[in-house]
């Protein structure tokens, strides 16, 4: 068996987004191309919904199949031409029975699909004051864990309001994954109070790294986006974070700080398992 990689070098491309898709979808190839050629990274992540403004009026016109549609056809010839694994973001998926859902695709350098999430936890929340939303009005939740493999390396995948579901983070611990993806887009009430938070928690309690990656703040969209794509090691450390704007943002993993981590603090091993668990049904 081939032996796994230590060191993986990820870019995160934090994207402003417009209504205009195919300009989203120019503009994400453009900023791929460019990291590689800057950076050459062996992995790249795109934002949630980087092809369409964020909000449960627009998923239905902007929605595509996978992989027939423009967006991931675009995604597969770019992780082939560029030989870069991509974590394609989310885009409105139009599946099975006109169901509409918030998918996100990875595209090995072949060019091939090789996994595919939908968003399991759909975004529905009624802050008083502060954001009101509802993705349930137009989306369908997806129902499968979704993980791929990276140079022997295991990484689940999640999208925004997926992170708050501890359960699913520590399904992905148990499954082995050293890493989770999280494409998301938080906002201006929950971002401030939990984007950082929920990564370094999620990073903390299951001592992986977690990658988001958001669309870039734009103050004149409907769904002003956070911002600040990050990467969380396995002690909790934020090693690299954007700020609001359009950036790009790469870091080296060290996939041996996994291991320290969770030799230097055993709590996996320490669990009382006789007592609780977290168990997939
Ligand atoms: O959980 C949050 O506060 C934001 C989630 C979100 O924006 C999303 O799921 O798209």
């Amino acid at each position: 068996m081939a032996k796994a990689i230590n060191t993986l070098r990820l870019a995160l491309l934090q994207l402003k987004g417009s209504s205009d898709k195919t300009a989203n979808v120019r503009n994400a190839i453009i900023k791929i191309e460019k990291v590689v050629k800057d950076h050459q990274p062996h992995l790249i992540t795109l934002p949630e919904c980087f092809n369409c403004p964020y909000g449960t009026k627009y998923f239905r016109e902007y929605a595509e199949q996978i992989p027939d549609g423009f967006t991931s056809q675009q995604l597969s010839k770019a992780a082939l031409e560029n030989q870069v694994f991509i974590v394609g973001g989310t885009i409105p998926e139009l599946g099975e029975n006109d169901r509409i859902f918030n998918t996100c695709t990875v595209w090995a350098p072949s060019g091939e699909l090789i996994a595919k999430h939908r968003k399991m936890h759909l975004f529905d929340i009624d802050v008083k004051g502060g954001i009101r939303f509802k993705e349930s009005e137009t989306l369908s939740p997806g129902n499968e864990f979704t993980t791929f493999k990276i140079e022997g390396r295991k990484i689940g995948i999640g999208i925004c309001y997926d992170i708050r579901f501890e359960e699913m983070a520590r399904l992905y611990r148990n499954d082995g994954c050293e890493m989770i993806i999280y494409p998301a887009a938080f906002n201006m009430t929950t971002g401030p109070l939990h984007w950082e938070l929920l990564q370094r928690a999620r990073a903390n309690d299951n001592q992986l790294f977690v990658v988001t990656t958001s669309p870039a703040r734009d103050l004149a969209a409907d769904y002003v986006a956070y911002g600040h794509s990050m990467i969380v090691d396995p002690w909790a450390k934020i090693i690299a974070c954007a700020d609001e704007g359009e950036q790009t943002v790469t870091a080296d993993i060290d996939f041996a700080i996994v291991d320290q981590v969770r030799q230097q603090i055993p709590v996996f091993s320490q669990r009382r398992l006789d007592l609780y668990g977290t168990e997939l049904k």
